[in-house]
């Protein structure tokens, strides 16, 4: 037969041989672990996580001069340059680093491999906040685009970081999309939520939709308050049905879809540091938090079975950002 056959049907019957379907999709285990070496994502907020992207405050702190003090707000800020300090003191670079050491070292202490991103520059201090660049959705990462000027930009870092660590970019976001990871939230596998507003606008939310629409998960978009730029302000997955929220950031819709969703909720009061609520889970019903919760709280945590860690943090938060925004965890376990 293939004495006589012709050239292209010699050809056309080696391309359908070895032709391979789309199916299974490319976020499935296998597909990824195959051709990508491991299987890079998340599809929720509180699986036991084995690797995350983390950035030690660095050099690029070196842009908050302290003699740019804007008098009228009480914190530190150049509108020609961009940067903004939303503290009324800057702590020293030393203390940052030492609160951040010791985070990395309490995720290696539980086995989590820990990555950093490269190549951080032009002054761009809030990197150590590497939630907000990147969300991670099954299969990998969408590269997100910054709703403040000194923060654009660090896009580029953390997509060569990716590259370097051969992790999947599903969407890098265009057009007039603003969004930051730090308002993107898993509430199950087959729902997550992104919280709109100053940060964050409709625009990319669609974009994000778009990519989990094809995963087969729905996409809420609810409104922040106020200026609120992220949803980890207000709202932490912390196990697979019970979630820690401040009621005064969010919807009252949101707050009833949570029950819909059967997601039990602990309410923070005014009493607790608002930054508990910017905890990581590490995994089901474990967190990583910061000083300042309240008795009456962690009473209720115990009583729904959390078990939590407490770190010092508060030299990083002065830059306006605490735990969670502190890490974006690159693979957790589905639950
Ligand atoms: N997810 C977060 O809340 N990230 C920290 C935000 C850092 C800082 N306040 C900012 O303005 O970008």
């Amino acid at each position: 037969m293939t004495d006589s056959a012709p050239p292209g049907w010699i050809y056309n019957e080696t391309v359908r041989m070895f032709a391979t379907p789309g199916d299974p999709p490319f976020e499935s285990r296998d597909e990824l672990v195959r051709h990508w070496g491991r299987a890079w994502g998340v599809d929720n907020d509180v699986g036991a996580i084995r690797s995350i992207l983390m950035h030690r405050p660095g050099p690029e702190m070196a842009v908050v001069d302290p003699a740019k003090r804007i008098e009228s707000i009480g914190s530190f800020g150049d509108l020609e340059k961009g940067w903004y300090f939303q503290s009324d003191s800057v702590p020293p670079l030393s203390e940052m680093q030492e609160q951040h050491d010791a985070f990395v070292a309490a995720l290696k202490a539980r086995g989590v491999e820990v990555h950093f991103v490269d190549g951080v520059d032009g002054g761009r201090l809030k990197s150590c906040y590497t939630r907000d660049p990147l969300i991670m959705v099954k299969g990998g990462a969408i590269v997100c685009r910054m709703g403040t000027r000194i923060r654009r930009g660090e896009e580029l870092a953390v997509t060569r970081t990716l590259a370097r660590l051969g992790i999947p970019i599903l969407r890098t976001l265009s057009g007039s999309a603003l969004m930051e990871g730090g308002s993107f939230a898993w509430i199950n596998p087959k729902t997550a939520v992104i919280g709109c507003g100053i940060r964050v606008n409709r625009e990319g939310a669609e974009q994000v939709a778009e990519v989990l629409r094809r995963q087969g998960v729905e996409l809420l978009a609810i409104d922040l308050v106020g200026y609120d730029i992220h949803i980890d302000g207000s709202f932490l997955m912390i196990d697979r049905d019970l979630a820690l929220v401040d009621p005064f950031g969010l919807p009252f819709s949101f707050l009833e879809k949570l029950k819909d969703l059967r997601i039990r909720t602990i309410e923070i009061t005014p009493a607790d540091n608002k930054w508990i609520i910017n905890s990581l889970a590490v995994a089901p019903g474990e967190l990583i938090m910061p000083e300042g919760a309240t008795n009456r709280t962690l009473d209720s945590l115990a009583a729904h079975g959390v078990r939590w860690t407490v770190l010092p943090y508060a030299a990083m938060q002065l830059n306006g950002g605490g735990i969670h925004c502190s890490t974006t965890p690159l693979i957790r376990d589905e639950i």
